[in-house]
């Protein structure tokens, strides 16, 4: 997705959290930083090799969220080709000795996972926004950067990537989408989740906001969004 597609509905997400957008340019700044000074050579064309590889043309793509319960819903994950795992969905899968392709986080949650991931090779998106800039410091210089895919919800600058969405899930989408990918399953997704905090309950209505406009512009239907639909309003975006 190009920037200018995706900075409106940036826009709003910015006012609806009253987040700031000069701290995930900082992050943003930070990522970009750690990378340019960590890759041997050019970090564009690393990034871009690490993209490269991960081409999911003619792929039906898991992604899998973190509802508790992905577990129960390892059918979903099997009937798919590939899987692109949210946060602790990853560390879910892993545990239940299911191998995934890709990594989505802002590295909140399970970040051992993350490094592990890029030691063994398997890309991580890591994602720098305005509230994760201390986690990024602290933990992206283990990684492998070589399985590294850097991004920002910001303008993307440098090997720093945008390629859509907000919450980590719908950032697996939107990753899935820009990789190619033909059909999108959704197992591990529960938008009605009252174990979860205010801010996730609103993190996750964005989400399905987010799915929504995605399946739109790629003409499919996701399943995880039947029956709630006419509650979401995208008619604000491109
Ligand atoms: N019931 C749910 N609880 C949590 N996440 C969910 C749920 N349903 C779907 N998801 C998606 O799964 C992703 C990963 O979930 P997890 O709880 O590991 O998230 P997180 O690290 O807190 O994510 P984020 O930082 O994006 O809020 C979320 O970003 C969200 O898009
Ligand atoms: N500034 C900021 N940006 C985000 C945040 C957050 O807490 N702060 N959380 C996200 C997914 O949970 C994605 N983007």
């Amino acid at each position: 997705m190009d920037f200018e597609t995706w900075e409106p509905v940036y826009e709003q997400i910015l006012d609806d959290f009253g987040y700031g957008r000069a701290g995930d340019k900082r992050a943003r700044d930070v990522l970009r930083e750690l990378f340019e000074t960590r890759t041997d050579g050019d970090a564009t064309a690393t990034v871009e090799q690490t993209l490269a590889g991960l081409s999911f043309e003619g792929e039906t793509v898991a992604v899998a969220g973190g509802a508790p319960g992905l577990e129960d819903d390892i059918e979903t994950v099997e009937r798919a080709s590939a899987v692109v795992a949210a946060s602790n969905a990853a560390e879910t899968l892993r545990t239940v000795g299911v191998s995934i392709d890709c990594m989505v986080t802002d590295l909140d949650k399970v970040p051992a996972t993350a490094e592990a991931l890029t030691t063994e090779g398997v890309p991580v998106a890591v994602h720098a926004h305005g509230d994760n800039v201390d986690v990024v410091e602290a933990t992206v210089p283990a990684f492998n950067l070589d399985a590294v895919i850097p991004t920002t919800q910001a303008r993307p600058a440098g090997s720093v990537c945008n390629l859509g969405g907000f919450t980590d899930g719908d950032r697996a989408a939107f990753l899935a989408d820009a990789l190619g990918a033909e059909c999108l399953l959704f197992p591990g997704w529960a938008f009605d989740d009252d174990s979860v905090t205010p801010e996730k309950r609103q993190k996750l209505s964005w989400a399905a906001r987010l799915l929504h406009w995605l399946e739109r512009r790629r003409n499919e239907r996701f399943d995880v969004l039947d029956g709630r639909r006419t509650g979401l309003d995208i008619s604000s975006f491109a």
